[in-house]
């Protein structure tokens, strides 16, 4: 066998010297805080207000609550936070939105309960000394379901979204968004077929303006995801043993769905909602016999309709 001679290597300093590192420049602008320039903070006519500022895709872990098991979770959540600026002023504090995050966390993951992100946000705006601020969070909701014979559980997600939008004279405005997963079958299909029917995966997205009527007690999450599932061909399900996937399938055919069936049915859910204003509702359609989906949206402003 051949012997394995050790190379020589230079050190950890010379090697960053090899590949281009140099030694540091004559440093002459000021290190401490107070004797910095605050570029952000001038104030002269800078043409246009600005409608959002601030810092988007911001990644944080996050503490769901959800009346589905798991109760308590932690997810990872994505942010976006804003406020507006006024033309006489050059630009935000930047820092202040991760800063306030930490402040709210602890180090630990964000309660991103209502209450807690409205008071954020009528913080956030404060601590800016401006009049509005803007925040969204996106995460992943975890949620068990089981076999609809076997009762074997697994673990499923949808994808969810808060919006608070602060604002010092009109108040708080809150959408809360869920993408949920469900199976649909096509009633053409079954109807001109001797056998079978084409079905799929949908993905049902549901956008809400909550009203003032909203309190927690209720799991928007939940009920969002139940519009879309209770009004789907079947629910999707992480294990299914043979007894649930013969249940599911001959329920997927007993309860075929176009599109704008899914939209209209699940737009009546909503619309019987007592905490919705105002909704958008899309299905699309992994078409199984298509390289492309389908499609279908509505939407319904009750107060139009008042
Ligand atoms: N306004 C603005 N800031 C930026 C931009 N790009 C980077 N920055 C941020 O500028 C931040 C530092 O500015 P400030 O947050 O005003 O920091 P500061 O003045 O020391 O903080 P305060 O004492 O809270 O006012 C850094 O966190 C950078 O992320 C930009 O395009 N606009």
């Amino acid at each position: 066998m051949k012997e394995f001679s050790a190379k020589q290597l230079p050190t950890k300093e010379e090697r960053h010297k090899l590949f281009g590192s140099v030694e540091p420049g004559e440093k002459i602008k000021p290190t401490e805080k107070e004797k910095m320039p605050d570029l952000q903070n001038t104030h002269k006519d800078f043409l246009f207000d600005i409608n959002q500022v601030g810092i988007s895709n911001v990644k944080h872990p996050v503490q769901v609550s959800s009346k589905m098991k798991p109760e308590t979770q932690t997810t990872v959540g994505t942010f976006k936070m804003t406020s507006s600026i006024k033309q006489n002023h050059k630009g935000t504090n930047m820092s202040r939105f991760t800063e306030m995050i930490q402040l709210y966390s602890k180090g630990n993951p964000f309660d991103i309960s209502i209450a807690s992100l409205k008071a954020f946000t009528k913080d956030m705006a404060e601590r800016l000394e401006q009049d509005d601020n803007q925040l969204t969070v996106s995460f992943p909701w975890f949620f068990e379901r089981s076999g609809p014979a076997s009762d074997m559980p697994g673990m499923n997600h949808a994808d969810a979204e808060i919006t608070i939008l602060y604002d010092k004279h009109a108040g708080y405005q809150i959408t809360v968004s869920l993408k949920g997963t469900i199976t649909t079958l096509c009633p053409c299909s079954k109807e001109i077929s001797e056998y079978s029917a084409h079905n799929q995966r949908g993905n049902v997205t549901m956008t809400v303006d909550l009203s003032s009527e909203y309190n927690e007690e209720v799991d928007w999450k939940y009920a969002l995801l139940e519009a879309a599932e209770s009004n789907a061909s079947a629910r999707i399900h992480p294990v299914l043993k043979r007894p649930d996937e013969k249940m599911v399938t001959e329920q997927a055919y007993e309860n075929p769905r176009f599109v704008e069936d899914m939209v209209r049915l699940v737009a009546a859910d909503l619309y019987e909602m007592p905490f919705v204003n105002k909704f958008t509702v899309t299905c699309e359609n992994e078409e199984s016999i298509h390289l492309h989906d389908a499609i279908a949206s509505i939407t319904y402003d009750k107060a139009l309709h008042a």
